[in-house]
């Protein structure tokens, strides 16, 4: 898994079409979105992570759960984005893992929100530029090798 992480005053989001002739289904109410005083997680998950998806859930918490806390962030929008890779995991897989992500987030206390998977969106966002507003990560199951 590939994340950017961007620490910002605001992210919004309005979804614009569909960019998988099977996106997730959403309501009305999704279609737009927006969180103040957020780490933003734009996340690309990889082939490699198949082998162990659980293992990626937890590795990829423990990562936002990390810089959430050096940058006092509560607000964590979980943000599919798959421009961080060119070895992509399948749509099903990667929707599975980042409702996992964004469902541990919450069991963890933050308040999260999730951009719908599988459109084009427009989106805004406020960087707010201190040392660690922009942070990437990289993220395999054990035993496998990062590119
Ligand atoms: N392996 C993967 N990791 C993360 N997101 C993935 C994915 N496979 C499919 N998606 C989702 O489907 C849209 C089309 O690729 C993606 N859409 C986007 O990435 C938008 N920024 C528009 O380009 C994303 O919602």
């Amino acid at each position: 898994m590939r994340m950017l992480l961007i620490h910002s005053d605001y992210l919004e989001y309005e979804v614009k079409d569909k960019a998988l002739s099977k996106p997730e289904e959403i309501s009305e109410e999704q279609k737009k979105g927006r969180l103040d005083e957020v780490l933003a997680a734009f996340m690309s998950v990889e082939k490699v992570d198949e082998a162990n998806p659980e293992e990626i859930v937890q590795k990829a918490v423990e990562e936002i759960k990390n810089v959430a806390s050096q940058v006092n962030a509560q607000n964590i929008f979980v943000y599919p984005f798959a421009h961080l890779s060119s070895e992509l995991a399948k749509p099903e897989v990667a929707l599975e893992i980042l409702k996992a992500i964004e469902e541990k987030l919450k069991e963890e206390g933050f308040n999260v929100k999730r951009a719908p998977f599988g459109y084009y969106k427009a989106f805004k966002l406020s960087c707010k530029g201190h040392p660690l507003a922009e942070l990437s990560r990289t993220i395999v199951p054990s035993g496998e090798k990062k590119e």
